[in-house]
Order: structure tokens, then sequence, then C-alpha cells
């Protein structure tokens, strides 16, 4: 023993060749929307619905995230009576959802230069229809996306790797995880794809303790914060400011 550690991998030595995008509170800004929802639902049963539960139901399956729920707050409903109400009230706002800053840019920056992009979210076909129902020229611009919430192939929702690892598969001759980018919000997700292999670029909500996300190749405040070289990809053209 030299008592010299190897230097741990930095950005700049990865090389990238295929990315994964989570959905909620990443690409698109309909995190709101369930933060809405589950407080008056919460409050309706004189509870209080908190950050701390939030962060744990972040990127679930909806139908573990409802048990969760249930759990912490200690509601006198079923599970699927907690995922009828949320639908319904998802139902009239998720067809509103906007695009977070810098998700349109980078999505469309990788996709022009040929990098092979997908979707991995804890939403199931229903929601996800609902949520990019306005969006069906930019889903285009990804090969596939993988919904845990009702795939048969995802066993376990974030945080365990599953989703991950099914969606890599799907790629046209699958990568090495370590080539696959993963860009999260959620602490779930970044558990998800560290266990799966991939770095983690972690775009938090500024509530979240940035400790927390120490597993994270990087943690950045925007997607705008986003330097595409870091990890072997294709720079922006300082022409492009938008
Ligand atoms: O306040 C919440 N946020 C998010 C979820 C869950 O997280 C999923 C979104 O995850 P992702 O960011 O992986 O797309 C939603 O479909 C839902 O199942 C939730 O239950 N409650
Ligand atoms: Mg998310």
């Amino acid at each position: 023993m030299t008592g010299i550690e190897e230097p741990s991998s930095t950005p700049t030595s990865r090389v990238i060749t295929h990315v994964i995008f989570d959905l909620d509170g990443l690409l698109l800004n309909t995190e709101i929307f369930y933060t809405q929802i589950l407080m008056e639902y919460a409050a309706r049963f004189g509870k209080e619905f908190t950050w701390e539960l939030k962060q744990q139901q972040m990127g679930r399956k909806e139908h573990e995230s409802a048990q969760l729920a249930i759990d912490y707050l200690g509601l006198p409903i079923t599970a699927e009576e907690y995922c009828r109400h949320v639908r319904e009230e998802l139902t009239r706002l998720l067809p509103t959802s906007q695009f977070l800053p810098g998700a349109v840019k980078l999505v469309s920056h990788l996709h022009r230069h040929g990098i092979p992009l997908a979707i991995a979210t804890g939403s199931d076909s229903f929601t996800f229809k609902k949520k990019t129902m306005n969006h069906g020229d930019f889903l285009l611009m990804f090969t596939h996306w993988v919904l845990s919430g009702d795939d048969p192939m995802v066993r376990s929702g974030k945080p365990a790797p599953d989703i991950f690892l099914v969606c890599n598969d799907r790629f046209k001759d699958p990568p090495k995880p370590e080539n696959v980018l993963v860009f999260e919000d959620a602490l779930n997700g970044v558990t998800a794809g560290v266990a799966a292999g991939m770095p983690v670029v972690a775009v938090p909500d500024e509530r979240a303790n940035w400790e927390d996300f120490r597993h994270a190749a990087v943690i950045l405040k925007s997607l705008l914060d986003f330097k595409p070289e870091d990890f072997g990809l294709p720079p922006y053209d300082h022409h492009s400011h938008h």
C-alpha cells in the first residue's frame, strides 16, 4: 500500500452515450400539482402534508406512494380510495403541465446530436398520457419511455434500480450502465440510478437538503446549469441563447 488513492472519477472522465430522463419535477413542472392535491386531501382528515412525506413519495409507483402516505399520516382510507381521489384531481390539472427551465433546450440539443434518449418515470399510462397530452412533438425525441406505475417488467419502483435497468435494456444495442447518464429531481430517483450503476445528475427541489444527494455525480439548481461537455457530450454552441 502506498497510501495514494486512485483519484475518484470526475465528471470529465466519463463518456456518456445514452441519456435517461426522469419526468415529473425534472422535465415537467407537475410536482406542484401533486403537492396541491395532497395538501388539500390531508387537510380533509385534519392532517398536514409535509415535505418529509413528499420526498419519500416522489418517484415511487402511485400505489406504493399511496400506501406510504396512508401509513405516514394515519389516513382512515384504503390505497384504492387514495388513488381514485388523486387520479380524479390529476385528470383536471395534468393536461396544463409546463416544461421546467432548460428541459426543451437540453433534450433538443442531445436529440439533434443523435444521442439516444429515454424517459423513466414512476407514472402509470393513465397519468403519463395526461401529463404529455400537449407535448406530443417533445415525446418524439425519445426512443422509448418506461412507466413503472404499470409496467410488469418493473418489479419495484424507485428507489429500486429496476426501472433504469429495464429502460437501459430497451435501448437498441443496450450500453453499459456506466455510459448512461440519468437526470433526476427526486432522492428516490437518484438512489435508483446510482443503484443501477449509472452516473446521476441531480436537480433537486429547492426544499431538498443537498447533503442527501451526495451520491449524485453532480447537483444542479436548474437544468440550465448543465454542461454537456463535463460528461463527454457535445457542448452547446455559443450562438444558441434560449
Ligand atoms: O407528491 C408526490 N410526488 C410524486 C409522486 C409519485 O411520483 C411519480 C412521479 O415520479 P417521476 O418523477 O419518477 O416521474 C408520480 O407518478 C407519483 O407516483 C407522488 O406520489 N406524490
Ligand atoms: Mg421526478
